[in-house]
């Protein structure tokens, strides 16, 4: 068994690399590739992780999508935090017969983290181990990819560069709720979409985006906000506006995923000028989604009901 260890908040380019890597190595020495992830996430139980960029629920839709095994996840407390890295080995390679491992260069793991790669390379040498010790992926722009570059870049409402470093669009699926009912008399009816607290939220704003519902893509104008042309102290609330959709989406889950960002939540005098601004997002957002289209392609394992 080849493994690839790591935290993973879902998967992005760098990952995809790693686990090609493992699969490269598995068909070579005739056997199977797994990833090796711990559950909750590492730095949520160290501090410094506060919202996920994928929930469980988002990341097993995309091992669906791009073919990853079903990982081994590994309760992850303070005390298994300080395991020493060769007792952590070990009884990895006693539950799965491991044969080879393959991890990202930076990766730390175990006691103080000294689990680093040197300790790695000594460990499978003496043991005649395979190990691939990946360097992080590095974008044209000079970028490296990483979980906590796509978390701010999402958090700062930077989504089309997210899904360079992801290789698809960020997205959520979350339960229709209803709301006000404003958006109807406006002509824009909007879903609601049910925050996940364990999930973050893209900074606030309107985004062109595309909703999976009903067996196809739709456009959809998301807004990202408190309202302020309606409330003064409005809670955060993801809606998103479907181009061209009549029917009913309450209790249903569908999938949303953020193209781009096109402005800034702005607070209008009144329902009129918003609605004229309401016009130009939704041609935008058309833009935005026929030009998107490749990158939607992406996911081809989609409910065909939701
Ligand atoms: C594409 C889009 C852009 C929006 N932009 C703004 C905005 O700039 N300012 C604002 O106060 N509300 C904005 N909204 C939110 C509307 O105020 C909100 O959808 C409306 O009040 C309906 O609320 P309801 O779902 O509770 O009926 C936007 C909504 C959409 C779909
Ligand atoms: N094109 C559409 N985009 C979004 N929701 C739509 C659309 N057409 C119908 N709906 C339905 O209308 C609801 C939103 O209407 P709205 O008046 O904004 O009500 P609420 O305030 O309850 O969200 C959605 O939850 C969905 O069931």
């Amino acid at each position: 068994m080849i493994v690839c260890i790591g935290a993973f908040d879902g998967y992005h380019r760098g990952h995809f690399s790693l686990f090609r890597q493992a699969r490269e190595m598995a068909a070579r020495a005739h056997t199977e590739w797994k990833i090796v992830t711990f559950s909750p996430h590492p730095r949520y139980v160290l501090g410094g992780l506060k919202a996920r960029l994928f929930t469980l629920e988002d990341a097993a839709f995309l091992r669906r999508n791009f073919d990853i095994p079903e990982p081994l996840e590994i309760p992850f407390t303070r005390e298994f935090a300080s395991t020493e890295p060769r007792l952590f080995l070990d009884e990895l390679r006693a539950r799965l017969g491991v044969t080879g491992i393959v991890v990202g260069r930076e990766f730390r793991f175990g006691r103080d983290r000294s689990g680093d790669g040197e300790f790695l390379a000594r460990y499978c040498a003496e043991r005649g181990l395979e190990l691939a010790l990946m360097p992080q992926l590095v974008m044209d722009d000079g970028i490296v990819v990483s979980s906590t570059r796509v978390r701010d870049m999402v958090q700062a409402g930077n989504v089309d560069q997210a899904a360079e470093l992801l290789g698809y669009p960020w997205f959520l699926f979350s339960e229709v709720v209803g709301g006000e009912r404003r958006g109807r008399a406006m002509g824009y009816p909007t879903a609601n979409m049910l925050p996940d607290e364990k999930k973050l939220t893209p900074g606030e704003g309107v985004y062109a985006g595309a909703m999976w519902h009903g067996g196809r893509w739709w456009p959809a104008a998301i807004s990202v906000g408190r309202n302020p042309t309606f409330l003064v102290q409005g809670s955060l609330r993801i809606e998103a506006h479907v181009i061209g959709f009549h029917g009913d989406l309450y209790g249903r889950r569908p999938l949303l995923a953020f193209l781009k960002r096109l402005r800034l939540m702005t607070r209008f005098s009144g329902r009129m000028s918003l609605m004229k601004q309401l016009a130009l997002d939704c041609e935008e957002t058309r833009r935005v989604f026929d030009a998107s289209r490749p990158l939607l392609k992406v996911f081809h394992c989609l409910p065909s009901f939701d």
